[in-house]
């Protein structure tokens, strides 16, 4: 890209924690990129919340891709769908936050490969996701991952609510479920993204195991990652700080403005 190439019009589709972090930085300033479009449900609150130092268009979610080269989805993981249809269908790049709801909509990813668009999950809350695709491109016998976050972080989850599960009861570390990516999932929907984020660069969602704790002594969502490869073996822990939504950390955010930033950057640094 030279010096005087139009910069990348990014889109953000949600206006929450996530969402309200990456506007402030691309305001501030990134090289090559520039906020054009918010996707929200109610523009005037959203103006109220923030003011921006250039103007930015406050519109429906879905008509983003009118606006923006590339969408980033932080929304409630049922709006993944509709928010990532009409990009993917233009031949756009969407990253990903609600990745956890691609395991129910993998048709997306016909939809990118139909058009000629891009879907990328972000590393977001997570880490080590270079070194666990590299492992990828040989032979991984396992991944297993064990999640901790203080109890009020699942308040909410369908699997919580399922199993009659009184979060406030909880006084010690406890184990409230053991199983595979994919059932996590859709028991965890805000919670769980991560799991399904390391099974996609990985060995998939029915091969990757995890457990899940809730645990009270901890003021951090924690994962902590081993994968057994014959080219390599990876242990790995993330200890998050909680954003202004307890569920989820505050790296998210960062994350997806590395990944923004090496769409523009003259050096890219990771895969
Ligand atoms: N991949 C990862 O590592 C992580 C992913 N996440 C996921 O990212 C997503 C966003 O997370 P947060 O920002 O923490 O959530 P949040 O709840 O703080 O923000 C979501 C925003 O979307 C807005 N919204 C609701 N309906 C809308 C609509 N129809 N159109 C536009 N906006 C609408 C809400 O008003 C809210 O402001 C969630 O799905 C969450 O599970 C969260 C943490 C880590
Ligand atoms: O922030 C975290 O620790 C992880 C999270 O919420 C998710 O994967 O959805």
């Amino acid at each position: 890209m030279s010096q005087q190439a139009s910069p990348i019009r990014i889109g953000i589709a949600g206006f929450g924690a996530i969402g309200k972090a990456i506007a402030r930085r691309l305001d501030d300033g990134i090289p090559g990129l520039k906020l054009t479009a918010l996707g929200v449900r109610d523009a005037d609150k959203a103006r109220a919340a923030y003011t921006f130092k250039e103007p930015v268009a406050y519109v429906p979610a879905d008509t983003l891709v009118e606006h923006c080269d590339v969408v980033v989805e932080c929304a409630p993981a049922a709006l993944l769908p509709e928010i990532a249809t009409p990009v993917l269908k233009a031949g756009k790049r969407l990253l990903v936050l609600s990745s956890g709801a691609l395991l129910q909509h993998n048709g997306l990813i016909d939809v990118a490969r139909a058009h000629g668009g891009q879907i990328i999950v972000a590393t977001g809350a997570l880490l080590g996701l270079d070194a666990v695709t590299a492992a990828a491109e040989g032979t991984i016998k396992e991944i297993r991952m064990v999640s901790r976050k203080p109890p009020i972080g699942f308040a909410g989850a369908p699997y919580v609510v399922r199993n009659n599960i009184d979060l406030h009861a909880i006084k010690e570390p406890t184990l409230i479920y053991s199983g595979t990516a994919r059932e996590a999932a859709t028991g965890f929907p805000a919670n769980l993204n991560v799991a399904v984020s390391l099974s996609l660069a990985g060995i998939g969602p029915d091969q990757t195991r995890l457990e899940i704790w809730a645990d009270p002594t901890i003021s951090r969502n924690i994962h902590r990652i081993e994968v057994d490869a014959e080219e390599a073996r990876l242990s790995m822990e993330i200890q998050n700080v909680p954003s202004e939504n307890p569920k989820t950390g505050r790296i998210t955010a960062l994350s997806a403005v590395a990944a923004l930033r090496k769409l523009a950057a003259p050096l890219r640094v990771g895969t």
